[in-house]
């Protein structure tokens, strides 16, 4: 569970105040996968952010009850001067998982070979989002915390890999995600929410927060 309780978050632009959330409140209970509907500059990294932990609140309590992911294609838990070897080694040990499942497991998924053994720093950005797709996979979270859908990947083999393994993990997994396409949300979510003017509106279906979020992109 990801529960928020009067939450404000602002940023300061240098001219005025940029406010995210204006004491917001929501939960997120497990099995109840959300997708948030917001249109860009609204906030949706620094929400996803504020849930992983990556992001402290100015103001309000936010809970977590489970095993939270790092956003989807979040690389800072990753070092570009070790190789793809080491930090999926390294990240297996901090998440008390065996180094060897953890290893062979992203070798597979990402098939990117022998470049597994170099520095990740030396990879593509399309490596880089597959490594980090795959170490996400491998660590096994409660919830999934997405930013805008999956990593712009072309490689067809990692796609169809990549999706498989997402789609067993929803079964036991809730996601969030955040978006400014109701059709990213379409795919995972049971329930919806739109971002707007600091505030978030929940809803028990997509196609009511469609309805708010379309009145607003066209007014
Ligand atoms: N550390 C920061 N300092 C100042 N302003 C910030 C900071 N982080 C984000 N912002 C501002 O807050 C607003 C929301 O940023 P955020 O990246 O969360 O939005 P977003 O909806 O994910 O954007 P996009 O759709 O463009 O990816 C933007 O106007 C951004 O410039």
């Amino acid at each position: 569970m990801i529960a928020f309780e009067n939450v404000s978050k602002s940023f300061w632009t240098g001219r005025d105040r940029k406010v995210i959330l204006d004491q917001v409140s929501f939960k997120v209970e497990l099995g109840n996968s959300l997708g948030v509907l917001a249109r860009n500059g609204t906030g949706k990294t620094t929400l996803i952010n504020m849930m992983a932990g990556l992001e402290k609140p100015d103001e309000g309590k936010i809970t977590r009850t489970s095993r939270i992911s790092f956003p989807l294609g979040f690389m800072g838990g990753i070092t570009s001067k070790h190789s793809a070897t080491e930090n999926a080694r390294y990240i297996a040990r901090l998440y008390g998982l065996d180094p060897d499942y953890v290893e062979s497991f992203c070798r597979w998924l990402t098939g990117i070979d022998h470049y597994f053994d170099q520095p990740v720093g030396t990879y593509s950005s399309g490596m880089r989002s597959r490594f980090s797709f795959s170490l996400m996979l491998a660590l096994e979270f409660d919830i999934y915390l997405i930013d805008e859908g999956m990593p712009s990947s072309t490689d067809v083999e990692f796609n169809r890999k990549a999706g498989m393994v997402l789609r067993q993990r929803l079964k036991n997994a809730t996601v969030i995600v955040v978006s400014h396409q109701p059709r990213t949300l379409e795919k995972f979510c049971r329930s919806a929410a739109v971002m707007r003017n600091g505030r978030i509106y929940m809803f028990d279906s997509l196609e009511e927060a469609k309805r708010l979020y379309d009145y607003e992109t066209h007014s």
